[in-house]
C-alpha cells in the first residue's frame, strides 16, 4: 500500500502561440503560464506555487520592454482564482523546472503541502516583435503578496577573464566547450560539424510533430550545419540552427499532489506519475574545470537519479537531455556511454533549437511531455536532464506511473566528491609558449582563445588570427596566438 504522503504528478499543461497563428493574441508570460496552469490544476486547490524566473528578470542587466509582473507566481495564482499559502520564484537557470519539481515533491512527502504547482512561461518572441510598436501591450501586473524570491543565483557564472573578452553569452561560452570536445576527439572542423548535424537533425523531426514547438520544419543534418543567410554563424562552430531558439512564446505547468489529495480529487491512479529518481548537482566554475568538454556533475546526476530509481539506462523508454547546444547533449552522452544516435532518441519535445528555448523554462515542457508519454505506456520510465548556466547546474528526474515510495536523494555527498577535484590554476598575465585548448570566433570579432601554458596553467586571450586555431596551435606547434 502506497503511503498517503507520497508525491505524484496529477496534472500537466502547456500553452504557446506564434506570430503567424490565426488566433495570435500577444499573450504575456502571465497569460501563457495561466493557460498552461489552468489545464494542469483542474479543480484542485493549490497550497504552494513555485515559478520559473523569466529571462527578463534573470540578471541585473535584463530588462522587460513591455513591463513585467511584480510578483509572477502570485499573478498567475490570482488569474487562476487561487490563494496559495506560499509563492516561490526560483533562481535563474535551465535546471530550475526539474529542481522545483523535485523540491515540491519533497515538500509534499514531508507533509508541508498537499498540492504544489510548478509553472513558467516566456513571451520573448512577442516582446521582441512589439517592443517598439506604437500600440504595444503593457504586461505590467501589480499583484502583491508573500513571495520567496530566491534571487538570480549567478555566483561564479561570469568569470572576469571571459568578461574581459566580452564572452559572457551562452552561444560564445558553449562554443568554447564544443571546440574543446572537438580537440579531444581530434576531428577537423568539417568532420565535427557533421556530428553536430547528425545529433540535431532527429531533434527537428520530433519538433515537427509537437503541437507546441516553435519551429516545425524537418531539417537534414546538412541543412543544420550549412551557413546561409538564414542560418548565419552565431559563434563558431554554431550557425543559428544549432543554437537554442529564444524567439518563442511558451508556457508549461505541472501539478503535484500527495496520494491522499489525488484520491480526494478523484484523479484515477493510472494518471499518477511518480518521481522515482532525482538529483541536483553543480559543476566547477568554467575556468576551474580540468576538461572543458566534459560535464561530470551532469553525468553523476543522471547516474544517481537512475540508481535511486533502481534502473539503468537500458530501463528508460524515453530520454530528454537538455539541448541548448550540441555539447550539452554530447557531454552527458560521452560520460554515460550513451550513443548520440540512440534509437530511443534524446528528446521528447524537439529540443531547444527547434521546440524552442523558453528562457529557463524548457525543461518544464520536457517534464510535461515525459509525463504524457509515461501515462500512455504505463510502467515505463522516462528521464529528464535539465541544464543551467554554462554546463553549470544539472537536475534530473526519472518518471513512471509504476508506484514507488518517495526517497530523498544523496546529492550533497556526491557534490562534495565533485568539489574535491583540484581546480586548474589560471594565470592572469601572458606566460610564454601555450597550447590552444579551445577557442571561438563571432562574426567580425577577434577569436577568444583558452590556452594552457607548458606547466598546465590556463590563460584567456584573443587574437585576430583566422583559420583553425586548434590545428595552428596544437601541442605539435605550440606557437602562441598573437594577442
Ligand atoms: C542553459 C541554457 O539554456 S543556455 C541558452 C540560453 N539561450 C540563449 O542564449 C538564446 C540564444 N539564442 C539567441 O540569442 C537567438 O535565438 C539567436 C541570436 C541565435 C537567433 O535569434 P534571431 O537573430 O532573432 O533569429 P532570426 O531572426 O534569424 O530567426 C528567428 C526565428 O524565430 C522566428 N521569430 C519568432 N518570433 C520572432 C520575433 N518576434 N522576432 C524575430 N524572429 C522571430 C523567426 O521567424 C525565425 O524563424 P525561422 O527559423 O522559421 O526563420
Amino acid at each position: 500500500m502506497i503511503d498517503d504522503r507520497t508525491p505524484v504528478i496529477i496534472g500537466v499543461g502547456e500553452a504557446s502561440e506564434r506570430p503567424a497563428d490565426p488566433d495570435y493574441r500577444a499573450m504575456s508570460p502571465v497569460d501563457l503560464a495561466t493557460t498552461a496552469a489552468a489545464a494542469a490544476v483542474g479543480a484542485a486547490a493549490v497550497d504552494v506555487i513555485a515559478a520559473v524566473r523569466q529571462f527578463e528578470i534573470s540578471t541585473p542587466w535584463s530588462h522587460a520592454p513591455l513591463g513585467r509582473a511584480e510578483n509572477f507566481p502570485r499573478a498567475v495564482a490570482a488569474r487562476l482564482g487561487q490563494a496559495p499559502r506560499r509563492a516561490i520564484l526560483e533562481v535563474t537557470g535551465g535546471q530550475a523546472p526539474q529542481r522545483l519539481v523535485t523540491e515540491m515533491a519533497g515538500e509534499i512527502a514531508a507533509g508541508r503541502a498537499d498540492t504544489a504547482l510548478v509553472c513558467g512561461a516566456e513571451a520573448i518572441s512577442t516582446v521582441a516583435r512589439l517592443a517598439r510598436a506604437g500600440d504595444r501591450p503593457d504586461f505590467t501586473d501589480r499583484t502583491r503578496g508573500q513571495i520567496e524570491d530566491r534571487g538570480y543565483g549567478l555566483d561564479g557564472l561570469a568569470p572576469p577573464q571571459l568578461a574581459a573578452h566580452g564572452l559572457l553569452d551562452p552561444p560564445g561560452q558553449y562554443a568554447l566547450f564544443e571546440h574543446a570536445r572537438r580537440a579531444r576527439l581530434g576531428l577537423s572542423h568539417a568532420d565535427y560539424a557533421v556530428t553536430m548535424g547528425a545529433l540535431f537533425a532527429p531533434f527537428s523531426r520530433v519538433a515537427a510533430g509537437h503541437p507546441h514547438a516553435a519551429a516545425r520544419t524537418v531539417r537534414t543534418a546538412a541543412e543544420l550545419i550549412t551557413e546561409t543567410p538564414s542560418n548565419r554563424m552565431i559563434a563558431d562552430p554554431y550557425p543559428r540552427c544549432l543554437v537554442s531558439r529564444d524567439k518563442v512564446n511558451q508556457g508549461a505547468a505541472v501539478l503535484l499532489a500527495s496520494v491522499a489529495a489525488a484520491r480526494r480529487l478523484r484523479i484515477p491512479p493510472d494518471r499518477w506519475v511518480y518521481l522515482h529518481g532525482h538529483a541536483d548537482l553543480r559543476e566547477r566554475d568554467v575556468l576551474d574545470r580540468p576538461d572543458l568538454s566534459a560535464y561530470p556533475a551532469a553525468v553523476a546526476a543522471v547516474r544517481h537519479a537512475l540508481d535511486l530509481a533502481g534502473i539503468g539506462l537500458d530501463g528508460l523508454a524515453t530520454i530528454d537531455l537538455y539541448s541548448c547546444f550540441p555539447i550539452a547533449v554530447f557531454a552527458v552522452c560521452d560520460g554515460l556511454g550513451l550513443p548520440a544516435d540512440d534509437p530511443r532518441g534524446l528528446t521528447v519535445t524537439g529540443g531547444l533549437p527547434f521546440f524552442g528555448g523558453p528562457g529557463n523554462d524548457y525543461a518544464l515542457h520536457a517534464i510535461v511531455e515525459t509525463v504524457r508519454r509515461a501515462r500512455r505506456a504505463p510502467g515505463t520510465f522516462g528521464l529528464v536532464g535539465a541544464n543551467g548556466g554554462f554546463l553549470s547546474k544539472y537536475s534530473v528526474g526519472v518518471y513512471s506511473t509504476a508506484p514507488a515510495p518517495w526517497r530523498a536523494d544523496d546529492s550533497a555527498a556526491i557534490q562534495a566528491r565533485l568539489d574535491a577535484v583540484p581546480a586548474v590554476p589560471v594565470c592572469e598575465s601572458r606566460p610564454g609558449p601555450m597550447t590552444v585548448e579551445t577557442y571561438t570566433r563571432k562574426p567580425g570579432q577577434d577569436a577568444v582563445v583558452i590556452a594552457r601554458t607548458e606547466d598546465g596553467r590556463r590563460f584567456v586571450t584573443s587574437t585576430p588570427e583566422e583559420g583553425d586555431l586548434l590545428v595552428a596551435h596544437s601541442r605539435d606547434s605550440p606557437r602562441p596566438p598573437a594577442a
